[in-house]
């Protein structure tokens, strides 16, 4: 294939991994927020790739110098949303040949520590593995913006109050029926914000609430579900998050389903089943991969 039949179809660049640490300080009060950032870029920069053009690279060292220097201006470190969209901002007003600013963000958790049955006001603890997500887009044309937010890694189980049963049955089909299990799953959920436009989504839009409106909704009915599938509570969780919070448009899960299976002790005439069950393996793969989106109708037109 001569090179002429080829082109530069997309090209986008910049820091990943830019890990960050802001304390708050108000009196003997101090917060923290601990953030891992990658800003990257889309613009005028395909000569840099086709022509070997340095002119118009703005440095990915650049594009981590920008996260330190906008957390040590932000007052809105710890909403990521917001943050995240004060740097976008900043770089297309810098930058008049990069056309589109991405801004990813991983909130890892830091909770205040509790000791002699008070809040220690300095002290925290990474009291799960669970973290909050965010991937702004923001657009030089039109001024739009997208955001996309999340929850990852809240792993959660639950030892009853949960069945799987009537499901398709063919000559490949070994699973029992069961009318009582362990429920396990890994919650990776992902929600896009309805409006577009930038000061909407800035000023409007309470993204910390909505992140924990995410993880109360998907624990409580995590736990409160009589589960008939993961399907049937994964959409249960979905439509009770479109129902609370009018500003999330659409929400992804993907929920791995971690298999916890009775140990069959019958070869040391040992009951393990039904009634008696109680011992299990967990079973760390293969895993069941139970995914779906659930979004709203367009409104109906009169
Ligand atoms: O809740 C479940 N959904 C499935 O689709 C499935 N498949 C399976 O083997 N176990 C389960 N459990």
């Amino acid at each position: 294939m001569s090179s002429s039949q080829v082109y530069l179809k997309k090209a986008r660049y910049g820091k990943d991994k830019v890990k960050v640490m802001k304390v708050y300080r108000d009196g003997k009060w101090q917060t923290c927020v601990e953030l891992t950032v990658a800003l990257t870029l889309e613009g005028d920069i395909e000569t840099s790739y086709t022509e070997a053009d340095n002119s118009v690279v703005v440095t990915t060292d650049t594009c981590k110098n920008t996260v330190y220097i906008m957390a040590k201006r932000s007052a809105n470190v710890d909403n990521i949303e917001v943050f995240a969209q004060e740097i976008t901002e900043h770089v297309l007003k810098q930058y008049k040949h990069i056309h589109v600013a991405h801004v990813q963000i991983i909130k890892h958790k830091w909770s205040r520590m509790l000791i002699d049955g008070e809040l220690h006001p300095h002290s925290f603890v990474r009291d799960g593995e669970d973290v909050q997500t965010t991937h702004v887009i923001h657009h030089r044309d039109g001024n739009k913006i997208t955001i996309e937010s999340g929850l990852k890694n809240l792993l959660v189980l639950k030892t009853t109050g949960s069945a799987f049963h009537s499901f398709y049955r063919d000559e490949y089909t070994t699973l029992p029926e069961v009318w009582d299990r362990i429920f396990s799953t890994s919650v990776d959920a992902t929600w896009r914000f309805e409006s577009t436009k930038p000061s909407v989504l800035r000023h409007q839009v309470n993204f910390p609430e909505v992140h924990a409106s995410v993880k109360k909704i998907t624990m409580d009915t995590f736990a409160k579900d009589d589960s008939a599938s993961v399907q049937a509570t994964l959409y249960k969780m979905q439509q009770q998050i479109l129902r609370d919070n009018k500003s999330v448009a659409e929400i992804d899960y993907a929920l791995p389903n971690k298999h916890y299976f009775g140990v069959d002790m019958s070869k040391f005439k040992i009951d393990n089943t039904d009634k008696n069950l109680d011992v299990f393996q967990p079973v760390a793969d293969p895993s069941g991969l139970i995914t779906a989106t659930t979004a709203r109708k367009p409104a109906a037109k009169l």
